[in-house]
């Protein structure tokens, strides 16, 4: 199939020596329920993936292609049935330099929100004004400062996602793992938080690695978008951004480059949806309009 553009990709990241791969993926195999009565799933095949230190990537892809399942496995929550993963060159260890916002918010229900980013900070802040501090700094950066004393039960299901991100961010870690952060969210608080969520990591410069199902959000915030396709879950290539940041200062959606690429991702993944027959739209005659 001729696709739009030719993107600058490839199936395997090769960081170049000045910014050394901070997370490494070789070979990484993961089937769920392995041997078990029932055929697993496949969850990843032979995943491969340098992603360069100060990098930001988004891990896009159909329903059920193993997006999650990276994040849990970079995390360390989840060991792959084989290959190898490393982190800045040894073993994942879930600790407070790796940042994770799940899916599901996991907040503390009888916590208030402070005292849900602050529960986070225990280990990493010993000093409780400094802890508060630090807390009240990143739920005013979610917008949430007016709701810093109410309970997660008294918040929107988007209110809560900006706790979990604040929760995650306030550790100010080296590894900065999102699944999905923003999927509940409405779409003009989403912007917002995009924006501060790129400047964040501008001034941080930590390895981000996002998942979502937004085209135009994987480009937008990433610097290389990883295209994952379903059963068996695996990376298909990665493509190389190149449009300049800060995108803050400029319409990043009217750039040529975002067009091309935008139409060349779901040109993509509408083919991968359309002919996997573990899709609700399988064979669907959805035209291109092209
Ligand atoms: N704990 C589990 N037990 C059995 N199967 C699982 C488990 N977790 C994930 N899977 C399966 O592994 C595959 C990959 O799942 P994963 O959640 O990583 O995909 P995803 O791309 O993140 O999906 P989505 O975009 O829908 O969140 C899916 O087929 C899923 O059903």
């Amino acid at each position: 199939m001729n696709y739009p553009v030719a993107p600058t990709s490839h199936a395997m990241t090769s960081a170049p020596a000045t910014a050394p791969a901070r997370i490494v993926l070789e070979g990484v195999n993961k089937t769920f329920g392995a041997g078990e009565k029932n055929a697993g799933t496949v969850a990843l095949k032979d995943v491969n993936l340098a992603v360069p230190d100060r990098a930001f990537v988004s891990l896009l892809g159909p329903s059920g292609c193993g997006k999650t399942t990276v994040l849990r496995i970079v995390n360390g929550l989840l060991a792959p049935d084989s290959g190898r993963v490393l982190i800045s060159g040894a073993p994942p260890r879930p600790g407070p330099n790796m940042g994770f916002v799940f899916q599901s918010f996991r907040l503390i229900p009888w916590s208030t929100i402070r005292g849900n980013v602050e529960f986070a900070l225990v280990d990493a802040i010993p000093d409780r004004a400094e802890r508060r501090a630090r807390a009240d700094r990143y739920i005013e950066l979610v917008g949430l400062s007016r709701f810093a004393d109410a309970y997660p039960s008294e918040l929107s299901g988007g209110m809560r996602q900006r706790v979990a991100l604040a929760r995650a961010l306030a550790v100010e870690p080296d590894i900065l793992l999102m699944d999905e952060p923003f999927a509940s969210i409405d779409a003009q608080t989403r912007e917002l938080m995009q924006m501060e969520l790129m400047r964040l990591w501008s001034a941080r410069q930590s390895v981000a690695l996002f998942v979502t199902h937004s085209v135009d959000e994987a480009i937008l915030l990433a610097d290389q978008v990883v295209l994952m396709g379903p059963r068996p879950g695996r990376i298909l290539e990665v493509i190389d951004v190149g449009l300049e940041r800060p995108r803050w200062t400029y319409d990043v959606r009217a750039e040529k480059r975002f067009i091309e690429l935008r139409a060349y991702l779901w040109d993509r993944i509408r083919t991968l949806v359309l002919n996997d027959p573990g899709s609700d739209f399988y064979g669907r005659d959805l035209g291109t309009g092209r």
